[in-house]
């Protein structure tokens, strides 16, 4: 029978899980039952929930001083007939983690999809593959830049970064999540010039890159407005999934008519994710939703940045991204923020080639600007690829010795 399964963590001072699973499944479908006539029983099997798990965790001195008296913790597996809700993720949401997202000390951890249900969603378009294609670059992880301060300035200035970015080496560049529309880089101007930019270096290096610009608005004027991007040649759209909602997502990334790579941003998933007690995990949040939402790209903390998730939660988003699925292609994990050209022995370890290393201020602010700020990272991948170290590969490049001296690794000057 179709349906989806929720995993929540749970604690109670007594351990009395088997009844706060009943309750939960329960409450989310049918409601009362032991008290039903055995008609109504009968009518009601089919949409009543069901518990099909209940894994005792050892108990974890932190959360008894978290709650300041002790705890039992468990993982309760409940699973939700589809007869209760239309394939949909605000449904599937609402049924699973609706009101209970709201009672007190329960954290969501996983939704499993029966697979009927999976394949009513797309996952990406494009995927890791369909990337890569556009690209012709199969053997290396991907390197991104940002632009970054790129507010209050004009065209000129953008055309004058994104130029500087595309010599470095990058294969995207993205605008920053916080650029909206505005008068001085309006949207349509930053596709149309972009394009002529990103045309002119190819023409000049025969290197390609692609520019991810930033969909934004109100939501109903999304679908035109990504329309027009693609139109205008535009090469991806960057989206702020969680400040619109994964079913906006879902929507744009369905639609024949846009056709574009689309990158999921992370901002806003914090109010969502951090809380070991509360809300849902980054792994389910951050790659299983948005990769069978439509997502081609996932940006998310990496573990060693400035804004740093656990290591578990950010090798987990990329393992929900790139799992082999039935149904969906692989999105590219993204891990991001404060990224420099030190950090990427320990990208490459934990993420592998097919993922994409991302800087905004890692590339900017090489002290011989964004070409070298771009070179310093090519440099320190390839090199990686031949192993070498930092060190060995820093011998040769000029670009990746300054910016191990300025951001750290492991040289010396
Ligand atoms: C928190 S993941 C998204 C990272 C991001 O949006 C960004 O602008 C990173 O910039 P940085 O200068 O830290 O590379
Ligand atoms: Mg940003």
């Amino acid at each position: 029978m179709a349906s989806v399964t929720a995993t929540y963590l749970v604690h109670d001072p007594k351990g009395n899980f088997k009844k706060k699973a009943e309750g939960i499944a329960l409450g989310l479908t049918v409601g009362s039952w032991t008290d039903l006539p055995d008609l109504q029983k009968e009518q009601l099997r089919n949409h009543k929930g069901s518990v099909t798990e209940i894994i005792e965790l050892p108990e974890d001195a932190r959360v008894n001083q978290y709650f300041g008296s002790p705890r039992k913790q468990a993982l309760l597996k409940i699973s939700y007939p589809a007869a209760n809700f239309s394939p949909d993720l605000p449904a599937i949401l609402t049924t699973a983690f609706g009101k209970l997202s709201l009672d007190g000390e329960v954290k969501l951890i996983d939704l499993e999809f029966s697979e009927d249900l999976s394949s009513a969603f797309p996952g990406p378009t494009f995927g890791i593959d369909g990337i890569r294609n556009q690209l012709g670059v199969y053997e290396r992880p991907l390197l991104m830049s940002i632009f970054k301060a790129v507010i209050g300035r004009d065209m000129d200035y953008f055309k004058h970064q994104l130029r500087e970015q595309a010599l470095g080496g990058v294969d995207l560049v993205k605008d920053d999540e916080i650029l909206f529309d505005n008068p001085l880089t309006p949207f349509e101007e930053r596709i149309k010039t972009a394009k002529q930019v990103l045309d002119e270096t190819e023409e000049e290096t025969g290197h390609k890159t692609l520019y991810a610009v930033n969909l934004t608005g109100r939501t109903f004027e999304l679908k035109d407005k990504a329309k027009r991007a693609a139109e205008l040649g535009a090469s991806a759209l960057l989206f702020n999934v969680f400040a619109y909602g994964l079913d906006v997502l879902q929507s744009l990334a369905e639609d024949p008519e846009i056709n574009l790579p689309i990158m999921a941003h992370p901002a806003v998933s914090g109010a969502l994710t951090p809380s070991e007690f509360y809300g849902i995990s980054n792994r389910l949040l951050l790659g299983k939703l948005l990769r069978l939402a439509g997502a081609d790209l996932v940006l998310f903390p990496s573990p060693y940045g400035s804004v740093a998730l656990r290591k578990e939660d950010a090798v987990g988003i990329a393992a929900e991204l790139t799992e082999k699925h039935a149904y969906w292609k692989g999105a590219f994990p993204v891990p991001s923020a404060g990224i420099h050209p030190g950090l990427t022995p320990l990208l490459l370890q934990d993420f592998g080639i097919d993922s994409i290393i991302n800087a905004g201020g890692g590339v900017h602010g090489h002290p011989g600007g964004a070409v070298a700020g771009g070179k310093a990272f090519r440099d320190a991948i390839d090199g990686l690829l031949l192993n070498k170290s930092l060190e060995q590969i820093s011998e040769e490049s000029e670009p990746l010795k300054a910016a191990l001296n300025l951001w750290g690794g492991l040289v010396k000057s």
